[in-house]
């Protein structure tokens, strides 16, 4: 378990972790989420005992980290994959740790075994992909077989099996019932990943919640309804109070009611439907939706994303998420018959 109270952090007038309370839960990947400068480096540091709290404290299994006794067997963290020593082989990195830390050697191979690096592992680190560095990474972190891990951008640069073996190690280790926290920015990887969320915006805890509670919060299920006559199903939705927003395309997309009731109305009305979908929000847009406001680094261009539609490609800008644009047009209730509002 990790826990954090109170905890602070100011580097000069920039405050970066301001005051934050979370836990971190054995049996659970958490997910550390925020926007570019919100703070996630600068906690995990501070879990690790990289950098000292201004105020406040977080505990790992109860006690600060220059508190442990043998800190690779409490925590093991991979904060940066590309910290080992160029010339040194996979293994002998792993020798050094583990002689450091009092642990056997024969983990050295296990963990080797364990992240598939064993027919490389002679060979100096160097030569390796960023797939493998990131392999190397985690089996420093596991070689104390510790209960609590720690990932930073774990999936960062990898290819979609690199992501998938680490997306399945992660709630593995979690299933096995240890301490799983881990920041991305990658918001589909999270949705798969992770079952609890922690999200920070401008060094504060946004929230501290499960990842369904989180997105029921803070983002709204709708249904997409395509039909030849748009111009006229619209705004008679939008009479029964309904949110009603134009896409460019004129698909509608139908806030407050469900698929059956606006079947309903089209049947009555003898509209014909092409399509009518519920659409479920995903964690990108309930993390839009509340870090919006705390987001400090804007790209240019638009970065809305289609609703329900998952990541997508990375937005311009080095695949951040942005704040969200003004939203399409809406049927305003004041135009029952028929109109656009920006
Ligand atoms: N050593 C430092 N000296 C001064 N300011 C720092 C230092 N480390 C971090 N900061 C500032 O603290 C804030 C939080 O940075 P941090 O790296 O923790 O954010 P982050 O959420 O990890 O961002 P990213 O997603 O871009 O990695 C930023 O404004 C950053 O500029």
């Amino acid at each position: 378990m990790i826990q954090a109270r109170g905890l602070t952090k100011r580097y000069g007038h920039r405050t970066a972790v301001d005051h934050a309370d979370f836990t971190v839960r054995p049996g659970h990947v958490t997910g550390f989420l925020g926007p570019n400068g919100a703070g996630k480096s600068t906690t995990m540091r501070m879990i690790l005992g990289l950098d000292r709290p201004t105020s406040g404290d977080v505990t790992v299994g109860g006690r600060r980290y220059p508190e442990l006794g043998a800190p690779l067997r409490e925590v093991g963290a991979l904060l940066d994959a590309k910290a080992v020593h160029p010339g040194r082989s996979a293994r002998n990195h792993l020798r050094c740790l583990a002689q450091s830390n009092g642990i056997p050697e024969r983990r050295v191979d296990e963990v080797l075994a364990l992240v598939g690096l064993e027919s490389v592992a002679g060979k100096p680190s160097r030569g390796f992909s960023l797939g493998m560095g990131q392999r190397l990474g985690i089996a420093a972190a596991l070689l104390g077989d510790p209960p609590v891990l720690m990932f930073d951008e774990p999936v960062n640069g990898l290819d979609p099996e690199g992501i998938l073996w680490i997306r399945n190690l992660m709630r593995n280790l979690a299933a096995e019932g240890r301490t799983v926290f881990v920041s991305s920015h990658l918001m589909s990887e999270m949705a798969l990943t992770a079952d609890h969320l922690v999200v920070i915006g401008r060094g504060r805890i946004l929230a501290d919640t499960g990842m369904r509670d989180f997105i029921d919060a803070n983002a709204t299920s709708h249904v997409l309804v395509r039909t030849p006559q748009a111009g006229h199903l619209g705004p008679l939705l939008a009479a029964r109070d309904w949110r009603v927003e134009v896409e460019a395309d004129q698909a509608l997309r139908v806030y407050g009611a469900s698929a059956d009731q606006i079947g309903d109305v089209a049947a009555d009305h003898g509209f014909r439907l092409h399509e009518l979908s519920p659409v479920q929000p995903s964690l990108e847009e309930a993390f839009m939706q509340l870090t919006g406001d705390t987001v400090e680094y804007h790209a240019g261009g638009p970065a809305r994303p289609a609703a329900g539609s998952g990541d997508g490609p990375p937005a311009a800008g080095g695949g951040l998420p942005q704040a969200p644009p003004p939203p399409p047009p809406t049927i305003g209730d004041d135009l029952h018959g028929g109109g656009h509002r920006a």
